[in-house]
């Protein structure tokens, strides 16, 4: 039997995605694609909107469904408002939106009490096979003689909302408890004075359309290392999300990352 997929945020550049790739996965059945209520597109094809065959499912607002998961992309105010439905209605959800504020986190952590959630700022295996490196490299370099300084640069599209990244911010948590970092410094400007050892230090740039970048820079007296990895399209992240979404049903509740659903 497929696997029934609601897809929240389905007419956004991820939803989009997500509906055209998961349409022709033969493990999962598209049983709705949810937007907002003031969603120009409600009630168009969500499978035409994605850019692609009818699939006969209009895009809605959230209501019942008999989906066996839910994938959000969407904004944070809404990614809380589906957990709640999730909540409501007993679904485990892959929650891949970013820019949520700490109580946001803390209700989802409350809700991953009660279902099945993986919550993840990068879907893409290569950025989470990233995150690893950085957690060795971290672990390796901590004692180094001379210091390293951190820096984590990304690189994301003219219309991303939050900065840093979701990523960046989790690559900042790998590295801080890898190198008993505890300083966050986001850019710098004016007469900052040395950099500190305990820094960690992010750097948001936004360009055109590009899908995702990051790079990790460990930097030395006399070396330098440069974990880098960069979307050259959004697919591995609906790749990624898809995954996920059939990992996790059936999964006991609780807060799950893309490390489990990987085996990282
Ligand atoms: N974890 C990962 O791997 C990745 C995460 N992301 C994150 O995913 C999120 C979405 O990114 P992206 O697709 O580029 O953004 P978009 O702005 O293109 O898409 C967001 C979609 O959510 C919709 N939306 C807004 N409010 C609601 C609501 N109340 N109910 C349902 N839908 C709603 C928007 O509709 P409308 O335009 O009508 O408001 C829009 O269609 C971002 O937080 C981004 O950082 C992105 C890529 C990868
Ligand atoms: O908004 C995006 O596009 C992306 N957002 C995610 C993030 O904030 O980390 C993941 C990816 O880099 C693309």
């Amino acid at each position: 039997m497929p696997t029934k997929l609601a897809i929240h945020g389905a007419a956004g550049r991820m939803g989009r995605r997500v509906v055209a790739i998961a349409s022709q996965d033969s493990q999962i059945e598209i049983v709705a694609a949810l937007e907002s209520a003031g969603c120009r597109l409600l009630g168009q094809d969500a499978g035409v909107v994605a850019g692609g065959e009818k699939l006969g499912v209009p895009l809605s607002v959230v209501g019942e469904s008999a989906a066996d998961v839910v994938i959000d992309f969407s904004v944070p105010d809404a990614g809380i408002a589906i957990v709640d439905h999730c909540l409501k209605f007993k679904k485990p959800l892959v929650i891949a939106t970013t820019g949520f504020e700490s109580d946001q986190k803390e209700f989802i952590a409350k809700a991953a009490q009660q279902i099945p959630i993986v919550f993840a700022p990068s879907m893409s295996t290569a950025v989470n096979l990233v995150m690893k490196l950085t957690e060795i490299a971290g672990k390796v370099l901590k004692d180094y003689p001379s210091g390293v300084d951190v820096e984590i640069i990304e690189r994301h599209h003219r219309f991303k909302e939050d900065a840093p990244s979701g990523t960046a911010l989790k690559f900042g948590e790998i590295v801080a408890e890898a190198m008993e970092l505890t300083q966050h410094v986001h850019g710098r400007e004016g007469r900052t004075g040395k950099r500190t050892p305990q820094e960690i230090g992010y750097h948001a740039v936004r360009t055109g359309d590009n899908p995702g970048e990051h790079t990790i820079v460990f930097g030395m007296l006399g070396e330098t290392i440069e974990l880098r990895v960069a979307a050259s399209n959004r697919d591995c992240y609906a790749q990624g999300a898809i995954l996920a979404a059939k990992w996790l049903v059936g999964k006991p509740a609780g807060m799950y990352g893309m490390k489990e659903v990987l085996g990282l």
